[in-house]
């Protein structure tokens, strides 16, 4: 898997990681988060300061979860497990819920959702950690046209910021929204 890949992801770019159904995109996006180790080769320069992981795996519904607690969990790593959120982390938190088009569903369980609300919910945790790196599994998948605009302008502005930004893609728009392409066969 990935075998002769050699890819890199400049800060500041979006990158768009394509290729068909099991080509590998999931796998490189887990190597470098840290999820999985290369069995050859590897991964460098990318993972000190943090990185912000958004997987297509989605959360056990059986979990009392709001939409604004599961966004809320993006500021957990910012600070000491004692110290309780704060204004500027609530302020962070209510931000990417307007981003992504969904403050008016803060209140609603995660199981009540849309799986393009999930989807929106999940980008939204991922970009409250305000990361240095930001690797999201396919963000616009089942997601309507008007919302997939609002997530692409948000890695867009992601990576205006600084940020590294990498998505796995099978959405045409998101891909030409892009930067950078990295194909994988
Ligand atoms: N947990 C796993 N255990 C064993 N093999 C796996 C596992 N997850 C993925 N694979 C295999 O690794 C290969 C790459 O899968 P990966 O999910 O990275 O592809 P992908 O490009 O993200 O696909 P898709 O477009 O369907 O999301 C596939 O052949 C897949 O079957």
């Amino acid at each position: 898997m990935l075998d002769g890949l050699d890819a890199t992801f400049p800060a500041g770019d979006v990158t768009a990681l394509t290729g068909p159904n099991g080509s590998g995109k999931s796998t490189l996006l887990d190597a470098l988060a840290g999820v999985v180790t290369p069995v050859g080769g590897g991964v460098s320069g990318l993972l000190s300061g943090g990185v912000a992981y958004v997987t297509q795996a989605v959360p056990p519904s059986a979990l009392p979860l709001t939409v604004r607690s599961t966004v809320v969990m993006g500021r957990w790593r910012a600070r000491p497990w004692w110290r309780p959120l704060g204004r500027a982390d609530h302020a962070v938190v209510d931000a990417q819920l307007d981003r992504m088009g969904i403050a008016d569903l803060a209140d609603r369980p995660l199981d009540e959702l849309s799986g393009g609300q999930r989807q929106r919910t999940l980008v939204a945790l991922g970009l409250a950690q305000r990361a240095p790196v930001l690797l999201v599994d396919e963000p616009t998948a089942g997601v309507d046209a008007g919302s997939a605009a609002l997530v692409t302008a948000a890695l867009a502005a992601e990576a205006a910021a600084g940020v590294v930004v990498v998505h796995a893609a099978h959405d045409p728009v998101a891909i030409a929204a892009s930067d950078r392409v990295v194909a994988l066969a």
